[in-house]
């Protein structure tokens, strides 16, 4: 429904008036910001002048801080002013060339008032301060856009819910001030914009989906109920998207309480981070923490072991043959992701606080300070109604006293004294100005000897212990290592604390291959979270108690394992999990597979699913194509976008591909494609492609170090191309022989809806079966 030119003039006017006054703001705020700095400058500058100290008498130590008192709080009180003017200001740069994107016209229930709301990407309130020119998107009666359409309508907030009829939901684009778009709309979210917004290029950043937010997204949103929310949503249908400006929706919601830095995002890789991280700057807010679960078990174990990660795992299985190194490494994969295996380690907890515990001695110099024997030995002499950590905890005091004890005798040690004699003038000149600053100047002089080498000796012996201290409070007593071995080495025990649960096929070698890990410093990916567990377990969690939302984007991709300890490792925080289960490219059981396990964590009433089975990122015919590739993709509604079908393109000769994705990529850039991806399978072949086709294309190879997306045309590996799109997706070798295993269809669906609005399969020799299963008539082959 297009509005009448006159309604057109009129909101043109709007618009003028109000980026007007707002552009009038920006100049005032400017000015403000100007000299609130200024002051701050000075004030830091000026403060011990502004200060009268005196600490001559107790009142005038009273005085002297009264006054410093007072001074701080001039100080603190300018820099938030200067803090608050300079987030107003940010919000009005924001305003100025497209102040908004959305009107309602609202009449309450008996009352004759037809209010006009205008939406925009924060509020902009009028000089008189109370009219509202421009309403933020996340305020409660925004809500009514979003999810409401011409005719009765209502709203919650916070004082009860708000009856009424929207007689117009209007949507615009405006840039540089003048409106582009215009229309009136009947349905939720008129189609017509967000055709627009859908048919744009690529880009190497995500973007914010404010103007065009579709009703089930604003359920994921404006959801604050439940401890877990879980969003199970078909590829493209904006999962990523409604998870950050969900983040922007909760810090408006509790601005007062919740700040960026108590939101955490985990990521598939590092390259996902960089993609999403423009979206709440360009929303005025401040991104959360990002990161991977990857970079978590780094910190945490990579001074231990030389770790597998995730991708490295995923090569290794994708290179291997079918056969019987395979199928053992997918049994251990899956047995140690799976809930089964958790109870293990519950169990094994249970069991280790009566016997089986394991320490490390503690040497100095090769000498035994405490042995695992007597550590044991203390462990098992507390009540047995110790907790396992507090248990842990009594140990470390312990060991610290008994430490102490055996540097006082060490210092007679002959050792002790050759140091003392290496000392050098300059080293003892510090030695002994350390000993004066720690004697508090108690005495004068090193005139007596002796004393003088008790100090000596007593600092040198506790310089030395220092690392064995530091390991000591680090708890690095408990043999985290040898508990692990010891869960793999006896088979018995094993076996007793699985329960009923048999133990996986492939027992002997999966036990056996973990032993020879830990022998060798390393640990495979599937063994991380597990050992961490553990290791937590018995020494205590070392959580976190200031983040209070957890974001897990592809949570598909994390096993019930994994999702447990994060929820351990984040005791205070609320939990939203998003992913699409026919994304499950690695090999471990997915969460998303187990309802049950995911009810688990928080308990059902504590759970809440929302499904989004829309698609918005690509055309008609991409998603038409792909959903026939998933058994259920039928549920999977494509958005009403055209396009061209997916192409096939077949040929028996490596270079006649390589020919025509030459020019193919020639064509697109022609075209106007800006954002283009080649997807490789692995690493391997994308080393091998970037090789072949680099003197004859610009590309840019992507690899798991990369740290951020460029435009251009990238060489990539399958699994890195995770949550980000591309214009056109060109697949390399979409041949039988490359994607051909059962297991590979996830992978293989995900890497084909990247693409935007093209999709080119290339294929050595017969096409997948995951292509040629599908209807003829959903793609075009050549
Ligand atoms: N309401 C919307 N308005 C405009 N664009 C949207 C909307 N919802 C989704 N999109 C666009 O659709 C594309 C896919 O969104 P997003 O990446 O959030 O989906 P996803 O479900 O996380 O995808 P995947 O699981 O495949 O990685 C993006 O380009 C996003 O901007």
């Amino acid at each position: 429904m297009s509005a009448s030119d006159q309604e057109w003039h009129n909101e043109q006017q709007r618009v003028t008036e109000v980026t007007t006054k707002i552009a009038n703001r920006i100049q005032k705020l400017q000015r403000e910001v100007g000299t609130v700095r200024g002051d701050v400058v000075d004030l830091r500058k000026d403060f011990w002048d502004e200060v009268r100290v005196n600490f001559s008498s107790s009142d005038d130590l009273g005085e002297t801080s009264t006054s410093l008192r007072q001074q701080s709080q001039v100080l603190s009180e300018r820099e938030r002013s200067h803090l608050q003017s300079s987030e107003s200001l940010k919000k009005m740069k924001l305003l100025v060339n497209s102040p908004y994107f959305g009107r309602i016209d609202f009449e309450e229930t008996d009352s004759n008032q037809n209010d006009r709301i205008y939406l925009g990407i924060a509020s902009f309130l009028d000089d008189d301060d109370e009219t509202f020119l421009v309403y933020d998107w996340r305020a409660p009666v925004s809500s009514l856009y979003y999810d409401g359409a011409p005719g009765p309508a209502s709203y919650d907030t916070p004082m009860g819910e708000i009856r009424g009829e929207m007689k117009l939901k209007r949507q615009f684009v405006i840039r540089n001030a003048t409106i582009d778009v215009l229309f009136d709309t009947g349905v939720t979210i008129g189609d017509e914009l967000l055709q627009q917004v859908l048919s744009h290029s690529a880009d190497n950043h995500m973007k914010s989906i404010v103007a065009t937010i579709q009703r089930e997204q604003n359920a994921v949103i404006r959801n604050d109920k439940s401890r877990m929310l879980v969003v199970q949503g078909s590829a493209g249908s904006g999962k990523t998207s409604a998870a950050l400006q969900r983040v922007a929706y909760l810090l408006y919601k509790y601005r007062e309480t919740l700040k960026a830095d108590q939101v955490i995002l985990f990521s598939p890789n590092p390259l996902f981070n960089s993609y999403v991280s423009s979206v709440l700057p360009e929303l005025g807010e401040e991104n959360m923490q990002q990161t991977t679960f990857q970079a978590y078990l780094d910190y945490r174990l990579a001074k231990d072991f030389e770790l597998e990660d995730l991708f490295t795992q995923m090569e290794s299985l994708l290179k291997t043959a079918e056969g019987h190194p395979l199928d053992i490494k997918r049994a251990a994969i899956n047995y140690k992701s799976s809930p089964a295996y958790l109870e293990v380690m519950l169990r094994y907890k249970e069991y280790l606080e009566t016997q089986g515990m394991m320490f490390r001695p503690i040497r100095f110099q090769g000498r035994l300070i405490l042995s695992s024997e007597q550590m044991s030995d203390k462990f098992y002499s507390f009540e047995p109604g110790v907790r396992m950590a507090n248990r842990i905890e009594l140990m470390r005091e312990w060991m610290l006293k008994e430490l102490t004890l055996f540097a006082r005798k060490e210092r007679e040690a002959p050792w002790v004294d050759n140091q003392i004699d290496l000392l050098g003038q300059d080293e003892y000149q510090k030695a002994y100005t350390h000993v004066r600053r720690k004697q508090h100047a108690k005495k004068d002089s090193f005139d007596d000897y002796e004393s003088e080498r008790n100090l000596l000796a007593r600092m040198i012996v506790n310089e030395w212990l220092k690392p064995v201290r530091k390991w000591i409070k680090r708890k690095r007593f408990v043999d985290a290592k040898g508990l692990y071995r010891q869960l793999f080495g006896n088979k018995e025990l094993h076996k007793s604390i699985s329960g009923n649960n048999e133990l996986p096929h492939y027992w002997d070698e999966i036990s056996e291959s973990t032993l020879n890990d830990l022998k060798n410093g390393k640990l495979s990916y599937e063994d991380s979270t597990p050992y961490l567990y553990l290791q937590e377990l018995v020494q205590g969690f070392q959580s976190n108690n200031v983040i209070r939302h957890v974001f897990i984007d592809e949570v598909q991709d994390y096993s019930p394992f994994q999702l447990e300890y994060i929820k351990q490792l984040f005791p205070r925080a609320r939990m939203t999990a998003l992913g699409d289960l026919n994304q499950g490219i690695y090999a471990h059981a997915s969460v998303l597979s187990s309802m049950e396990a995911l009810q688990q964590l928080y308990g059902p009433q504590d759970t809440e699913v929302i499904h989004l089975n829309r698609s918005y990122r690509s055309t008609y015919e991409i998603v038409d194509f792909t959903r026939s590739m998933m058994p259920g993709g039928e549920d999977i509604v494509p958005f009403n976008r055209q396009g061209e079908k997916p192409l096939i393109i077949v040929d028996i000769d490596i270079q006649g591909i390589h020919q025509k994705i030459i020019e193919d990529i020639n064509q697109l850039n022609a075209a106007g494609y800006e954002h283009t991806a080649i997807i490789c399978k692995t690493l391997e072949e994308t080393e091998q492609v970037y090789a072949d086709l680099k003197d004859h294309l610009t590309l840019k190879k992507v690899t798991k170090t990369t740290p951020s997306f460029v435009k251009g045309t990238l060489v990539i590996p399958s699994y890195l191309a995770k949550g980000v799109e591309f214009d056109a997706v060109i697949i390399y070798n979409g041949s039988n022989e490359i994607y051909a295993r059962e297991s590979e269809r996830k992978l293989f669906y995900t890497v084909c809806t990247r693409a935007m609005h093209l999709l080119h399969i290339y294929s050595l020799g017969e096409a997948s079966h995951f292509i040629t299963d599908i209807d003829s008539e959903k793609y075009s082959l050549v």
